[in-house]
Parts: C-alpha cells; sequence; structure tokens
C-alpha cells in the first residue's frame, strides 16, 4: 500500500488520485486487476463518514480498463424506450431489451436513459446484479475521464452535516431516531421507507391498535432480576425481538444491511434478511461469521419473494440455505405491489422537471394471450397454497418455515394445516393492502375463533412496534417474537451500526421495566390476564355469528 493509502497495482492519475484523497477514501480491489468490474471494487472510508460515493469506483474502473471508449453525448441521444443507453459506474451499458423486464419497472430506468444513473442505481442494486442481469455484449464500452470528471457532483463539505446531527446520546426513543433520520435521508430515501398504501389506514391503525390495548398490572412480586429471552424460529435470543425483513438499506447508509446483521450478532438476535437486501447475501453471511468469532449470539432468517420464475426462486431457497440462513420466511402479501403514492408522485416530479415523458407508469397495457400483467415487482402473482410443497422440497429441511403477511384467522388455519411451523402476521407495514387489519387484530381473531392454531404454530407479528410495552403486548396473547421493519433503517440511517444497536438496547431496555411494572419476572409468565383487549376485541367481526363462513373459508 502507498503513502496515499492505495493498494499497490492500482494506476491512479494524479489528478484522481487527488479528488479521492479529498473524499478521503481508500479503494481496495477485491477481484484480480486485470478483470475489473464496478462491483469488486470495496471502498473503506478512513474518516468518520463511510458514505460511498460511485463515482471514485467509476474512475478505477476506468482507468483500469482498456475497453471502448464512448462520447457522452452519444449516449445521451439513446434516451428513449426504442434505444436506451445508461451510465453506470463510468461504464455505459445497452438496456433497450432490459427495459420492460426490470424488475423496479421500466420507468425507474427509462428516467436515466442516455444519462448518468450511478447515483440511484448504486445503493439499491446488490453487487452482481450487472453480471447477472444483462449479457455481458451489453456493456459497450466506457466514457472517457474527463467527460466522467466533468460530470461528477461538488464534493460535500463533510463537517457540516456532522455538526449539525443531534448527538446520538440525546436520542431516548425509537422516535427519535426516526426524526433524526428525516433530516439526514434524501427525500427518495424518506420517501420509500416511510410510505405506505393509499390513504394508509393500515398504516395508521397499526400503531393505534397497540395504544387501544391497555395492561392489567400486579403489584408487589419480585422483580429484582427478569429474564427477557426467547426461542423464535430454533433461535434462542436474548429478546423476544427480531430484525423485520426490509429492502434496500444502503439507500440510508453506506454500509446498509450490514449494521442490522452486526446488532443482531451484538445483542444476540434474528436479523431477517430480504430478497431485495441491497447487501448480498453471501456479505451478510460472512460478516455474522466474523462478527461471530468475537461473539458468538445472532442467527439470519431468509425472507422470500416468491418470483415469477420457480427456478430463480428454487436458486434462491438453494443459495439462503447453503450460506446457512437458518429459518424461511414466505412473504404471501404480495401477488402485486400496492401503490404508494408518495413514491410515485416523488418520481414523476422528478421526471416531469427533467421533462423525461415517464407516463407509462399510469398508462395501461393491452395485453396479448398468457402474457402476465406487468407489476412492479418481480413477484409471483400466482403463488397459490400447492406451491408450499417444493417451496418445502427446496429449503429441504433447513429450518424451520414461516409464512410472512397472514392477516384472518381463516389463512393462520390453512397455514397450520399445511404444517407451516410459523405463522408471521403482518400487514408488510402497511405497505400493501390498505385496510387489511393490524397484526394485534389478527392475532386477537385468531385466540377467538381458531385458539388451536397457537398451540400448534408458533406466531411472529409486526407492523407499527415502537415500544418495549408493544412487545409485552404481543407476548401475553401468544406471539413467540416480534419484528420491527422501519425503526431499525430509521436508526441505521440516523446512526448507522451505533443507532442499531442503541436501538435494540432501547428495546431491551424498555421491555424490561414493563416486565417489572407489570410485576412478571420471565417472558413466560405473560398471559391474557395481563392485558385488557376489549376496545379492539369488541370491533372484530362476531365469530359465532359468522361460525359457517368461517369454517368454509378455511378450506382450500
Ligand atoms: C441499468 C441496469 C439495471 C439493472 C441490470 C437492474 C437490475 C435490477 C434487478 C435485477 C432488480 C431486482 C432486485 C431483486 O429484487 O432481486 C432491480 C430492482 C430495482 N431497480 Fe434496477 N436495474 C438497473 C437499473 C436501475 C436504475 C437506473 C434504477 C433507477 C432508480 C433502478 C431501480 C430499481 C428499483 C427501484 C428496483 C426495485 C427495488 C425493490 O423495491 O425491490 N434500476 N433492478
Ligand atoms: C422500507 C421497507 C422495506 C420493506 N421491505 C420488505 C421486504 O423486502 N420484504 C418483506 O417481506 N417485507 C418488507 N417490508 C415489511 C417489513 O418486513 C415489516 O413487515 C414492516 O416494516 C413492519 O412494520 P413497521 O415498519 O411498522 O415495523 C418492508 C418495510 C419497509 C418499511
Amino acid at each position: 500500500m502507498d503513502s496515499h493509502g492505495w493498494i499497490t497495482g492500482i494506476k491512479a492519475e494524479p489528478a484522481l488520485r487527488d479528488a479521492i484523497a479529498t473524499d478521503q477514501k481508500r479503494v481496495i480491489p477485491e477481484a484480480e486487476a486485470d478483470s475489473p468490474t464496478p462491483d469488486k471494487f470495496r471502498l473503506l472510508a478512513t474518516g468518520q463518514q463511510a458514505s460511498v460515493t460511485a463515482f471514485c469506483i467509476s474512475q478505477l474502473y476506468i482507468l483500469s480498463t482498456m475497453s471502448r471508449e464512448i462520447d457522452i453525448d452519444e449516449v445521451a441521444k439513446r434516451n428513449h424506450a426504442g434505444e436506451c443507453w445508461v451510465i453506470i459506474n463510468g461504464f455505459v451499458y445497452d438496456v433497450t431489451d432490459f427495459v420492460q423486464s426490470h424488475p423496479g419497472g421500466a420507468a425507474s430506468i427509462l428516467q436515466y436513459a442516455g444519462k448518468d444513473a450511478t447515483e440511484e442505481y448504486e445503493p439499491i442494486h446488490p453487487p452482481g446484479t450487472l453480471e447477472t442481469s444483462l449479457p455481458k455484449e451489453k456493456c459497450l464500452g466506457q466514457v472517457s475521464l474527463a467527460q466522467r470528471l466533468s460530470t461528477l457532483p461538488e464534493p460535500q463539505p463533510q463537517g457540516k452535516v456532522q455538526t449539525k446531527h443531534k448527538p446520538i446520546s440525546t436520542c431516548v426513543n425509537l422516535f427519535d431516531f426516526e426524526e433524526v433520520a428525516r433530516s439526514r435521508l434524501s427525500t427518495r430515501a424518506w420517501i420509500y421507507y416511510s410510505s405506505s398504501s393509499e390513504d394508509s389506514l393500515t398504516f395508521s391503525s397499526n400503531r393505534q391498535d397497540w395504544q387501544s390495548l391497555g395492561f392489567r398490572p400486579r403489584v408487589m412480586r419480585n422483580v429484582h432480576t427478569v429474564r427477557t429471552n426467547r426461542a423464535m424460529l430454533g433461535h434462542r435470543s436474548t429478546l423476544p425481538i427480531f430484525i423485520a425483513p426490509a429492502a434496500l438499506a444502503r439507500l440510508g447508509h453506506p454500509d446498509g444491511e450490514l449494521c442490522l446483521a452486526r446488532g443482531a450478532v451484538r445483542w444476540n438476535i434474528p436479523y431477517a434478511v430480504s430478497t431485495a437486501s441491497s447487501t448480498s447475501f453471501e456479505d451478510l453471511a460472512n460478516c455474522v461469521q466474523s462478527e461471530q468469532k468475537k461473539q458468538p449470539g445472532g442467527t439470519l432468517w431468509f425472507q422470500l419473494y416468491v418470483k415469477k420464475e420457480r427456478s430463480e426462486t428454487e436458486a434462491l431457497i438453494h443459495q439462503a440455505r447453503s450460506l446457512g440462513y437458518s429459518a424461511l420466511l414466505v412473504t404471501v402479501d404480495t401477488a402485486a405491489v400496492a401503490p404508494r403514492e408518495e413514491d410515485d408522485r416523488y418520481k414523476l416530479e422528478l421526471a416531469a422537471q427533467s421533462g423525461d415523458p415517464v407516463t407509462e407508469m399510469f398508462t395501461a397495457k393491452v395485453l396479448t394471450e398468457g402474457e402476465q400483467p406487468a407489476y412492479r415487482a418481480p413477484y409471483s402473482v400466482k403463488l397459490k397454497w400447492r406451491d408450499l410443497e417444493w417451496i418445502r422440497a427446496a429449503w429441504n429441511n433447513a429450518g424451520p418455515i414461516a409464512l410472512k403477511g397472514i392477516a384472518t384467522a381463516e389463512d393462520a388455519l390453512l397455514a397450520c394445516n399445511a404444517g407451516i411451523d410459523c405463522i408471521y402476521l403482518s400487514n408488510h407495514g402497511g405497505r400493501q393492502l390498505d385496510g387489511s387489519p393490524s397484526a394485534l387484530r389478527t392475532l386477537l381473531e385468531i385466540r377467538q375463533s381458531c385458539p388451536l392454531v397457537l398451540e400448534r404454530c408458533a406466531i411472529l407479528l409486526d407492523g407499527g412496534v415502537r415500544r418495549g410495552s408493544d412487545v409485552i403486548k404481543a407476548l401475553c396473547l401468544g406471539a413467540a417474537g416480534v419484528g420491527l421493519g422501519r425503526p431499525f433503517m430509521f436508526a441505521l440511517s440516523a446512526y448507522g451500526t451505533e443507532g442499531v444497536l442503541r436501538a435494540i438496547q432501547m428495546m431491551d431496555h424498555e421491555i424490561q421495566t414493563t416486565m417489572r411494572l407489570l410485576g412478571v419476572s420471565s417472558l413466560d409468565e405473560l398471559g391474557p390476564q395481563y392485558v385488557n383487549t376489549w376496545a379492539l376485541a369488541r370491533t372484530l367481526q362476531s365469530y359465532h355469528e359468522h361460525k359457517g363462513t368461517f369454517l368454509e373459508s378455511s378450506k382450500l
């Protein structure tokens, strides 16, 4: 390594080296020097701020390859669906044939047709995406270094954000992280994390329902020592909480999902990795392994979105299994992606500002026979209960299986009868069907109409959980454990790994305090006698009135 912190073997011109030194980064190529790709470089920050700026990678990429040079004006001409080129990390890709099948929707690429898409592309896609999604020949060449440098954004003064930044020591609860994250995140990232579908009815009731449940505390019990440990999907966790699967953590912080993995190991709780993780499944497994060498704990679960192609799904399951992910969580509430209008409006506004004709988001396409509608996600609209057979076979008993997104007692019973190990009650944080019930309501419904399910299957749930007291309420009603989604995304966006660790610590503290004030010293003592469900239970559909329909609809 030379005096500038560069690994030898990389030829960096002085101008480039200076540019990167200003940004205080060192670059380490992980692949052979003769065939570098943008995804095979990693940046290590020497300063506190580990913000990975894609342009550093692309400069090296440009310098270290010898492929065809393309003029930026040539790229600019290919700016429509009929001929669509984009620049990513200094390389020019012809994505004309790929655009229509892009899993993130055609519009998201067409917005960058003829332009540099690096800044948008990088935090969303895990390493290796370009290589696996596009044929090699679609990488046409690279733009010249001079042209690339001329389009680089001005370096941001590093200290400015930090001096304004609220110190982590002043955050007292999870809502504080949300506030800090809001001030730090780009508009796009904030909207992506915080938005919910349509009128946000479900999103709002997720929070309200926890608040409508009261406690029935007992006093004068010796609660000097409290035990918070809980087994969830075979993992003996220090706390009855886990990190719920959420896509695109690198939108919030350059270390993205790695922050979550570190938090999970250091606190010994499970982390459910999303199929749409912006860090590769392998990097996360390696991170957990190396953390566990320092201190054992934590586990990775794998959240599965069933893709349109069965072979793709099977490949994902095999990969998760071979990397040692210890449970499979199949998400079942995404037959379509519900509109999150804030996201859509923002994208459309950007498109309108840049004069791009991106209207296809709302344009109905006439389908030829047998063609699937172009949903905005790569997930299967044909998923059915029978598919559990091949999903189970692909997983090959590598650990328990949960169905994530169950929202009625009838489906809970179906899952139970299908031999599923765990029912994960969720409405996707209010991001899918607006008007669907909170997990808490579904749990009450199960207790009312088919309590047997609680004996035969483990129950996990999530949605609107922000307090240790919410967790305890769920456990009183029979949940084995509780997931948190947005709070962890906000915590990592605000303070990286430190934020995640502190968020878990806050939950630990709140859980312990609630237990003491409730008069229990172990989670096993919790039961329905500790909560007052009256206000919520009376809003449920009466099981006795609808018994016939219930029994009918809980069959296939
Ligand atoms: C040009 C080459 C590109 C390739 C090869 C590519 C490939 C992919 C792939 C394979 C996925 C699916 C990830 C998964 O679920 O496993 C995806 C998702 C996505 N991509 Fe791209 N993409 C490209 C460009 C872009 C650009 C320029 C944008 C600009 C915003 C973009 C935005 C998205 C979004 C929003 C998703 C969905 C993420 C989610 O919510 O799950 N992509 N892309
Ligand atoms: C930004 C974001 C991304 C998400 N991505 C996924 C995902 O990839 N897979 C999934 O099954 N659920 C996903 N979810 C839903 C969460 O797993 C979880 O159900 C939800 O966040 C819980 O609600 P909460 O955010 O109020 O805690 C996502 C949620 C958010 C907020």
